[in-house]
């Protein structure tokens, strides 16, 4: 277990960057996932979103870049809710990784499968947790709810891969600078 100096320390290493973008129907409160074919997180239900490139010119547009290269469609409303450290405790040696969370509304085009993603409609009360990221089900909320309109942050820390070993989550009112 880190103690929490520790975790301070940890938190503030060189961060690799990803994006992870939801796609919500309020009118019909259900959301877009993708069941992961290949690679990292496989047969995981996820939103859509990888590594932030070189290439790309804003993490905005590396979310959009991903939405298309595994969903085939085109976010047009997409802005950044929440932002989430994970922390491989028992890995001293692999950065945090930093996810900048999306959400979107409103797209174009049709969603469909790609190598990298099964897409299929999801309603809010029938998310399938259980085949999730542990750390989904406790900030997927803040994303789905959003009459509050606030945003949040949250880190995880994370053993063996895939077990979820503690976190802090809240809301803010602006994105910190990261
Ligand atoms: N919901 C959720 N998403 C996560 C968690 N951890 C985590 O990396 N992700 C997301 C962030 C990214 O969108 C995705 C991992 O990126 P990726 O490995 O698919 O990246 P990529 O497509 O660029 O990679 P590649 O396979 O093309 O090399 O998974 C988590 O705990 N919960």
């Amino acid at each position: 277990m880190l103690r929490e100096e520790d975790k301070e320390t940890r938190k503030k290493k060189k961060k690799k960057v990803f994006t992870l973008l939801l796609v919500v129907d309020d009118e019909n409160e259900r959301v877009l996932l993708g069941e992961k074919k290949t690679g990292f997180g496989k047969g995981f239900w996820n939103g859509f979103g990888g590594k932030v490139e070189e290439s790309d010119p804003t993490v905005l547009a590396a979310a959009l870049r991903e939405l298309e290269e595994e969903a085939c469609i085109q976010a047009l409303d997409a802005k950044e809710v929440g932002r989430i450290t994970f922390i491989w405790i028992d890995e001293p040696e692999k950065p945090p990784w930093l996810v900048h969370i999306f959400r979107a509304d409103t797209y174009s085009g049709q969603e469909r499968e790609t190598e990298e993603m099964r897409p299929q409609w999801f309603p809010f009360d029938a998310i399938p947790f259980q085949q999730m990221w542990a750390d989904d089900q406790h900030w997927y909320p803040l994303v789905l709810n959003r009459q509050k309109r606030k945003n949040f942050e949250g880190t995880f820390n994370f053993k063996e891969v895939t077990t979820l070993v503690d976190f802090e989550l809240k809301e803010v009112q602006s994105l910190s600078m990261q």
